[in-house]
């Protein structure tokens, strides 16, 4: 039998405190312990201020954590960042291309600054270009490219130098749709060859497209981990959407039911998927509220994963 491989990327104990003028100091991410195999498409989900780009900016060393560390390969971000910078090509969620330059000339002044030797510097460019789709666009102003094509670009810049570890900060971030699916695809394409991505996103539709692992993010925290697949199995089988008043929480001890969450005036319960729970659950609803809707009976996906754990983290940390 192989012995385990060593994770790519560890995060220990990681915290980041942001110092403020007239209060105690923001926490950003609080003791993130997490580690990223190798291969993989590790997604880090969360909504906005969750910690996510804090998470990359340690993990490239563009910050210095409050407490713990960040190994990438082995090697401790705090100690030999230019070590660590080795293995790592970053997408940063601003692209920081130069919109007077062409892509083939952002590729080249990026290769130049990053040591890529000259004798392969032309068929770098050429390389990262087919497999962003650009190579037609090569000698095109970037500041006339769309959002997407940027994107692209940035990804090329991040993988001319045959990184081991891809980082991307919200990938598709107002790209549009038909960009959107070309970014995936390369990005799956990266881990088919071999190589690690960490990618960070707020959308479901994506970590689910993507991601082999995840780690749910929530006020710095890490609430959840596992595959998409086994997140969702933690809310059962089914979803019960009903449109009422807020549901009685006794709701969620009912024989079959996992749990209840409501958001928008919509009552969502995770049950067994059993008929006679549906049933108990139904006449239940509307004996509260007559004027209940039944909206729909469904597959829990991400987004019910996450409201559930919301929370539960908000309880845990005794804020409900
Ligand atoms: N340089 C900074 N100084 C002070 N506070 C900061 C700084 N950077 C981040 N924060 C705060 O830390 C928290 C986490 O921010 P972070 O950017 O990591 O979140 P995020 O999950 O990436 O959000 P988004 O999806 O909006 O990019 C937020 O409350 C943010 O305001």
């Amino acid at each position: 039998m192989n012995a385990p491989q060593a994770p790519t990327i560890s995060f220990r104990e990681l915290r980041m405190e942001f110092p403020r003028r007239r209060s105690r100091p923001l926490v950003a991410l609080d003791s993130l312990t997490l580690d990223v195999g190798h291969g993989q498409v590790f997604g880090l989900l969360g909504p906005n201020g969750s910690g996510k780009t804090t998470s990359v900016n340690l993990l490239c060393g563009l910050l210095r954590p409050t407490g713990g560390t960040v190994l990438v390969e082995g090697i401790d971000v705090r100690t030999d960042v230019t070590g660590v910078r080795t293995h790592l090509g970053v997408v940063p969620q601003e692209t920081a291309l130069y919109n007077d330059l062409s892509a083939e000339e952002n590729l080249a002044f990026h290769a130049r600054l990053y040591g890529v030797p000259r004798a392969q510097r032309r068929n770098r460019i050429n390389e990262v270009l087919e497999l962003v789709g650009l190579a037609e666009r090569r000698g095109d102003r970037v500041g006339t490219y769309s959002g997407g094509m940027q994107r692209r670009l940035a990804l090329a810049r991040a993988l001319l130098t045959r990184p081991g570890v891809v980082v991307l900060d919200e990938p598709t971030l107002g790209v549009d749709v038909q960009s959107r699916a070309a970014l995936w695809d390369r990005v799956r394409r990266i881990a088919a060859d071999g190589g690690t991505v960490l990618l960070t996103t707020n959308y479901m539709e994506e970590a689910q497209a993507l991601a082999d692992n995840l780690a749910i993010l929530d006020h710095g925290l890490l609430i959840a981990t596992g595959t998409p697949e086994e997140l969702r199995g933690r809310l059962g089988r089914t979803f019960i959407d009903v449109r009422t008043a807020r549901p009685d929480p006794a709701l969620a001890r009912l024989p079959g039911v996992v749990g209840v969450s409501w958001h928008d005036g919509v009552a969502s319960v995770a049950a067994d998927g059993s008929p006679a729970t549906i049933r108990t659950l139904l006449d239940r609803l509307t004996e509260q509220d007559p004027d209940a809707l039944l909206v729909g009976v469904r597959r829990p996906d991400l987004n019910d994963v996450f409201l559930s754990l919301t929370g539960t983290a908000l309880r845990d940390r005794g804020q409900a």
